[in-house]
């Protein structure tokens, strides 16, 4: 009787699970695909139901369920990923209990339990790929230590994600881990109340920590196969400063490319030499689905330049930290960036 609870419970829980998925796909993505491969699993763990010699409902005890209340992990999501993520994973462990215990109810539903998991690994992979393609990379703003020194620039940095930054990195090289735990969490904070992607720079510790949206490493940071495989469903953003760094990076499966520095820059010291808007047409050319994100001396100016090339958006520090009014400077960006992808 209780292996009939069990059954009961979890053949619930997965078809909740993917309830949540389905409308994912049915109205934040609008994929009429993927919407409907998510129903057809949910009606294939019916069959699996009404494939049982008896009924799970008649053992059904909901008032007696000690595992009825929600616990706080269950509560807190922070964005669609998140919702994605802990309801792929609800409904893949329910079909992983299906299996054990349908051993020892019914063998019959094992093979089908099993198919039913790992279709729905498929199609989570599917929807999170979607899901990270809408992320907004177009106007990416860095910070520096530079600038990030006093508190003044907390106001700066609101005022700029409220005018039209899409993505922000918390990019900071001279602190100590205290210290950038306490910013990039009130980065984060920020940027999760004006709706803006958070990244941090080069520290996959951190981005864990801060359970941010992604992290962007560099050719001397940590391999980015290996944060990939530590951060599973995050952004991961790779620096190229070439050519065939960039074909390398694209190859090895980074979510996009920060391509630079295109122009001289003074914000980066250890900066490679600049390497002009042509390696960006000639990637967007050869891999048009990987975001290629422009860095480095990136102004007002030549923005248009960049984007006109294929560049998917710009990272910048100075154009926007160095202007008279950086909230201005942002909003200009995003003018010039919009007219110029016209
Ligand atoms: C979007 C973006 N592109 C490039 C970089 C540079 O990364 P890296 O080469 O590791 O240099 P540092 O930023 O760590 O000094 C970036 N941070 N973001
Ligand atoms: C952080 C960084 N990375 C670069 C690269 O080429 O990888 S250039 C750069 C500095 C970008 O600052 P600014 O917009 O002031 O030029
Ligand atoms: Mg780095």
């Amino acid at each position: 009787m209780e292996i009939y609870r069990i059954i009961d419970v979890n053949l619930n829980r997965a078809r909740e699970g993917i309830r949540v998925l389905e409308e994912v796909a049915r109205f934040s993505l609008a994929n009429r695909k993927l919407f409907e491969e998510f129903k057809r699993l949910r009606h294939f763990i019916k069959e699996i139901e009404k494939s049982l010699a008896g009924n799970p409902l008649w053992y059904r005890d909901a008032q007696n369920d000690p595992g009825q209340e929600l616990s706080s992990e269950e509560m807190a999501r922070n964005n669609l990923r998140e919702v994605v993520l802990a309801n792929a994973k609800r409904a893949q462990e329910s079909m992983r209990v299906l299996e054990e215990f349908g051993k020892l109810l019914d063998a019959a539903i094992v093979p089908n339990a099993k198919k039913a998991r790992f279709l729905l690994y498929d199609l989570e992979r599917e929807v999170l790929a979607l899901i990270k393609s809408a992320v907004d990379l177009t106007l990416y703003l860095l910070t520096d230590d530079a600038y990030l020194n006093e508190e003044k620039f907390w106001r700066v940095i609101e005022d700029c994600l409220k005018n039209g930054v899409t993505a922000f990195q918390y990019r900071a090289k001279g602190k100590k881990g205290a210290e950038m735990y306490r910013e990039g969490m009130r980065l984060k904070e920020l940027c999760e109340k004006h709706g803006v992607s958070y990244f941090v720079n080069d520290r996959l510790d951190l981005g864990m920590a801060l359970n941010a949206d992604g992290v962007h490493v560099g050719q001397e940071d940590l391999p980015l196969e290996v944060v990939k495989k530590h951060f599973p469903g995050k952004i991961i953003g790779l620096s190229a400063t070439n050519y065939e760094e960039g074909i390398t990076g694209i190859k090895a499966g980074a979510d996009y490319l920060g391509l630079g520095p295109i122009f001289p820059t003074s914000t980066k010291e250890d900066a490679a030499p600049p390497c002009g808007v042509e390696v960006i047409r000639k990637l967007k050319e050869e891999f048009p689905n990987t975001p290629v994100i422009a860095i480095g001396g990136i102004d007002k100016e030549k923005v248009s330049e960049v984007i006109r090339a294929g560049a998917d958006g710009i990272a910048v520090i100075s154009a926007v930290f160095g202007a008279e009014s950086p909230a201005k400077a942002v909003y200009e960006l995003r003018e010039t960036i919009i007219k110029a992808k016209e």
